[in-house]
């Protein structure tokens, strides 16, 4: 066989560094929407990975920022299993529904006063993303909940998803895959001009983007992410919801800003008819507010029944007319 070439070790050091830099930026630029450098700078860094990835094939890792521009086409998706089940979240639509979920939950408890964590939710599409030692190695659309479909090509074109995490954790998350509105529209000019149907709304044109076989065509789209959910989180000394969330931003996930911690049910409310009037300010689609007990121990004692758990709720806004 050919025998093993000898890749010089500075060439080996430039493209880690590179990656690491280029990495770093594409944090600073998509999770904490505060670049550091030009384009232009960060436009020569990946020239330069790209021309030594393709100087020294044997180089290309996975986790390579290179591979974020997609470029191969599947055959189809694996199937694979969840390592624990994605529950979906059972609803509830005014103010005396989301106020018997309280006292439920204050029944079971045995507790006069719980604290909620209130998070936007999100019009998009459930994910699970793996990594081992801080690099990544699957992404899993929700599927039945309890198989998905490895989509794992089509998540790492999605640059607010880190290709590698901040600390080298063996680690699962969840969250959602969207669609930026003016993202949807541009799309859908496009499909316009093309004599192709445009999708209804963001939420079917993520689906329908993260089901491609073509990953370049995944790339050329803008996909985001907002992440909020840890698998297993006493592993990593984690004991609420809120204490997670911050977990997720140190890591490197993209976090939703506008996460609330209400001391109780009465201000998991006022955060809703705040964000029933103020969605329309942001650039992604909601359809209400997840309310989730903030503790997990308390988590623990309430459970989950096999389709949804019994410390969140989904706190729908009022449906509205078809949106334009
Ligand atoms: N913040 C959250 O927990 C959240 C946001 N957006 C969503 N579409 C969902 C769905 C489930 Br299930 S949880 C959740």
């Amino acid at each position: 066989g050919e025998k093993m070439r000898q890749i010089p070790k500075e060439v080996i050091e430039e493209v880690e560094r590179l990656r690491e830099e280029i990495e770093y930026h594409n944090y600073r630029y998509y999770v904490l929407n505060d670049p550091v450098i030009t384009d232009e700078e960060y436009d020569r860094l990946m020239r330069r990975l790209i021309e030594l990835e393709r100087m020294y094939p044997e180089l290309v890792t996975p986790d390579s920022p290179t591979q974020r521009v997609g470029g191969k086409v599947l055959e189809g998706f694996k199937t694979v299993k969840h390592s624990v089940p994605m529950l979906s979240l059972d609803n509830t639509y005014n103010e005396e529904e989301i106020i018997e979920f309280d006292k439920r939950v204050k029944k079971t408890l045995q507790e006069s006063e719980v604290e909620y964590v209130a998070e936007l939710k999100i019009d998009g599409v459930s994910i699970a993303l793996r990594y081992e030692n801080g690099r990544f190695v699957l992404g899993a659309t929700r599927g039945d909940g309890v198989e998905g479909e490895d989509v794992s090509e089509n998540v790492k074109t999605i640059r607010s998803v880190p290709l590698r995490l901040r600390k080298p954790l063996t680690i699962e998350v969840r969250g959602e895959i969207y669609m930026p509105v003016d993202e949807f529209k541009r799309l859908n000019e496009e499909r316009e001009e093309e004599g192709l149907p445009p999708f209804a709304n963001p939420r079917n044109a993520a689906a329908g983007t993260l089901r491609q076989l073509n990953t370049a065509l995944v790339a050329s789209r803008r996909l985001d992410s907002f992440i909020y959910y840890v698998v297993h989180p006493e592993n990593y000394g984690l004991k609420t919801q809120w204490e997670a969330l911050q977990f997720l931003k140190e890591i490197g996930f993209k976090v939703n800003p506008h996460s609330r911690l209400c001391k109780n049910i009465q201000e998991v409310i006022e955060y809703w008819r705040e964000w029933k009037e103020r969605k329309r300010e942001l650039d992604y689609w909601v359809d209400g507010v997840v309310v989730k007990v903030n503790r997990f121990d308390f988590q623990k004692v309430l459970g989950e029944t096999s389709k949804a758990p019994r410390w969140a709720i989904a706190f729908k806004f009022p449906a509205e007319q078809a949106r334009t």
